[in-house]
């Protein structure tokens, strides 16, 4: 709703109450509506200002009335009546004003704005475009360029940048609602023509037609088949081109089509799930709500090689201090300057001051005795971290948290050579770590709530998404990997070719497919744990049994290629093939192709022609099938917690909502008889086969994905 007050004698007060961020519910359309009427129609009023209550102006529109029906005011109609108001309506913005908040705004005559606040229109994140007249108004206010880079991308603003931008017409660091009665009274009576945006002519760029078609090239590359940003250059374009109200009919047009969109209802569903992972339990009942972090005040990484600087640099950005720890005194060095490097580059592009003093470089580890969190980034070595992880035991002060980056030892193994397992969790960052938003919080049966609860704490104030999940081999990313990975080997060995199954991941959204990532991170890091795992047996036999380990289907492909020192990117030769070693142009290799031909025959298989639709149903739907038994197990307390691992960690494109999410899209019935259906091809292949879990949902009916943990729930109190 909306609340009425008259102050300063002349001034009608509307500030909207819909905690915690003030979205535009149709309450509050209708409160806004009555409010405005009320205030226009009081003669004693000579100017009105709209705010939001809690310091914070408004969030758009309530993205959970989306999917219902939606009652109340309409959104355009209210905003147009504001913009025509013969009264001057100031708006006063603090905290954020995003989405239908700001176009709220932009039908304002004048936009006031504390300095802390946040301004933007994010619809396109949403899978949508700003459909209150925003991509039709900003045009006008700012300009063509930046009006498409802000609602393409989605991206919000600091106050500083909006008064530079045009957008808003004063920023103060006082209390933005009296700074905007005041001038409010003081434009009361001043003629508001030229303040209504919608009446401007929307300035066009030189060579406009130039300008749309490399935007939208540019965009469509970005947007790896997302529709939202397309349909938003779209509009911005009518906004160039059509008169206003010839403009917002084809903002509207353009709306229509996402609104109802699978797309829509996936980055939807990501921005939900994104705030249900905050929202952590253990199989042991202790959760979020229930568990006090400790506070942190100092931490230290124990480490410094690639992650470790990451790390570093991720926490002194949260304004922490830091001691870096690395024995050997070059790798120190270096890492200094990487750090120092890496700091400088972004509090320049955040037009912030570095934060440089905050770390402290040591090669003691009883450098850390006072610290209340260590974050251990040593080589991927169980033997290592163990002694690393006792003698930190010995040096901490009693309760200093423990934390491990590993990315696929088991971390209880770990915490059951300590005196104090509780104080132990794993904390898997991805590379590089102070960009990769991603954070794995991983707890094994010794884990304490406590430690669950600060490792989680920290990950969100380092600004990353943090998501609890269960101590097993590669926790719940790579754990799912392995499948897919699998099955992209062996679809070479049947036929398809690297270009072939990278096209259509990426023509599925995948920014990368999955042999040019293989290239990217090194072919060599797989190799390491296949040959940790005694997978890799030399190249000397032919036939089925050199592709059997364990009883089950193997592919040696990656370890013959490995053992050509062909790494990838870094060796200049993998899957592909570069101009040098470290570039990054991936070129088709005809000695690959012919390696591949020669493989086959020397193992007796015999290439078919495999389509796009089979890489994409035997690479996803392995890798949602493993999902599936890492909620069966209780890895993952709900399908939200993969979901979101997979958009933030491993490219998952959002518009398609996360592989558990996508599985409900396509439907568990289908994907369920396609994995029989290659299960009943290639019974040698365990991932195939279906998960109980999946099984179990299909014979309920395929129930919605919002109830898989009430049967999760309910299959492991039988357990
Ligand atoms: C016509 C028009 O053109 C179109 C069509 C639109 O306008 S589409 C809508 C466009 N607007 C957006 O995209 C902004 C979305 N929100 C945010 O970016 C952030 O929320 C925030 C504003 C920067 C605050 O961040 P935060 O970190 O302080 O808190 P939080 O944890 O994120 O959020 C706190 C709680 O508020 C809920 N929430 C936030 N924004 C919401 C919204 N717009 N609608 C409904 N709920 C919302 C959120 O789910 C969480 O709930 P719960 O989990 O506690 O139950």
């Amino acid at each position: 709703m909306a609340l009425y007050s008259r102050v300063s004698g002349f001034v009608g007060l509307i500030t909207l109450q819909n905690p915690p961020v003030n979205a535009l519910s149709a309450a509050v359309r209708q409160g806004i509506v009555d409010m405005v009427e009320r205030a226009l129609g009081d003669p004693n009023v000579k100017s009105v200002v709209i705010c939001g209550q809690n310091g914070n102006f408004c969030g758009g529109a309530d993205i959970k009335e989306f999917g219902t029906n939606m009652s109340g005011p309409p959104l355009v109609p209210m905003i147009d009546a504001i913009e025509a108001a013969n009264k001057p309506v100031v708006a006063a913005i603090e905290g954020s004003a995003l989405g239908g908040g700001l176009e709220l705004a932009l039908g304002c005559h004048y936009r006031i704005a504390h300095s802390k606040a946040r301004l933007g229109l994010p619809e396109v994140t949403l899978g949508l475009l700003p459909a209150a007249g925003g991509t039709q108004r900003l045009p006008r206010l700012v300009g063509v360029p930046a009006a498409l880079n802000l609602i393409t991308t989605g991206r919000h603003v600091t106050a500083t940048q909006a008064l530079q931008l045009g957008i808003v017409d004063q920023v103060t660091d006082h209390n933005a609602v009296d700074v905007a009665v005041k001038f409010s009274l003081s434009v009361a009576g001043q003629s508001l023509d030229a303040r209504r945006i919608s009446t401007y002519p929307c300035p066009l760029p030189s060579d406009s037609d130039a300008l749309f078609e490399g935007v939208m090239q540019k965009v469509r590359q970005r947007a790896h088949g997302a529709i939202a940003p397309v349909a938003c250059v779209q509009a911005v374009r009518a906004a160039a081109t059509l008169p206003y109200s010839k403009g917002m009919e084809r903002e509207q047009e353009l709306m229509a089509t996402l609104f109802t969109s699978g797309q829509a209802r996936a980055q939807q569903y990501c921005f939900f799930a994104q705030r249900a992972v905050g929202r952590w339990r253990m199989p042991s009942g202790a959760r979020w709500d229930t568990s006090k972090p400790r506070p942190v005040h100092k931490a230290a990484v124990i480490g410094l090689g690639t992650m470790g600087r990451g790390i570093t640099v991720a926490l002194a950005q949260t304004g922490l201090s830091v001691v870096a720890v690395e024995t050997q005194e070059k790798q120190l060095m270096e890492a200094k300057q990487a750090v120092s490097g890496m700091l400088e580059r972004g509090a320049k592009r955040h037009g912030v001051a570095p934060t440089l003093d905050r770390i402290s470089y040591s090669q003691n580890i009883h450098a850390v005795a006072e610290v209340d969190l260590v974050i251990e980034a040593v080589f991927e070595d169980m033997a290592l971290k163990t002694e690393v992880f006792q003698q930190l035991s010995a040096v901490c002060k009693p309760g200093t948290l423990l934390c491990t980056n590993t990315s696929a030892l088991d971390v209880d193994k770990l915490a059951s050579k300590m005196p104090n397992p509780e104080l132990v969790v794993g904390m898997h960052f991805f590379a590089p770590a102070h960009v990769m938003k991603l954070l794995e919080v991983v707890y094994g049966p010794r884990s304490s709530p406590q430690a669950v609860a600060t490792a989680m704490q920290l990950g969100k104030k380092m600004g990353k998404v943090s998501v609890a999940v269960g101590n097993c081999r590669g926790f719940v990313g790579n754990r799912m990997l392995m499948p897919y990975l699998q099955q992209a080997f062996f679809l070479l060995e049947e036929g398809a070719t690297p270009e072939l199954v990278d096209r259509a991941l990426e023509e599925f959204g995948f920014p990368m497919g999955v042999f040019r990532m293989s290239d990217l991170s090194g072919l060599d890091v797989g190799w390491r744990v296949r040959k940790r795992d005694e997978l890799v047996e030399p190249d000397m036999a032919s036939g089925q049994s050199a592709r059997i380990r364990q009883g089950s289907r193997y592919s040696p492909l990656g370890d013959l290629l490995c053992e050509q020192g062909r790494f990838g990117q870094k060796t200049g030769r993998g899957w592909y093939q570069y101009d040098k070693p470290g570039s990054r142009v991936a070129r088709s290799d005809p000695w690959l192709h012919s390696f591949l031909v020669e493989y086959r025959a020397r193992h007796g298989l015999v290439p078919r022609s495999i389509d796009q639709q089979e890489v994409l149903e035997r690479c996803l739907y392995a890798l949602i099938n493993e999902g599936f038994r890492i909620l069966e197990d209780g890895i993952a307390a709900g399908p939200e917690d993969i979901d979101v691992i997979y958009v933030f960690g491993y490219g998952w494109p959002k518009h398609r909502g996360g592989p558990m999410f996508y599985a409900g899209m396509v439907g568990l019935a289908k994907v369920l008889e396609r994995l029989e259906h290659y299960q009943q091809a290639h019974p040698d292949v365990p991932y195939l086969q279906p998960c109980s879990l999946l099984r179990r949902l299909v014979a309920s009916g395929s129930p919605p994905i919002h109830r898989w943990r009430e049967a999760i729930k309910k299959r492991q109190s039988q357990l």
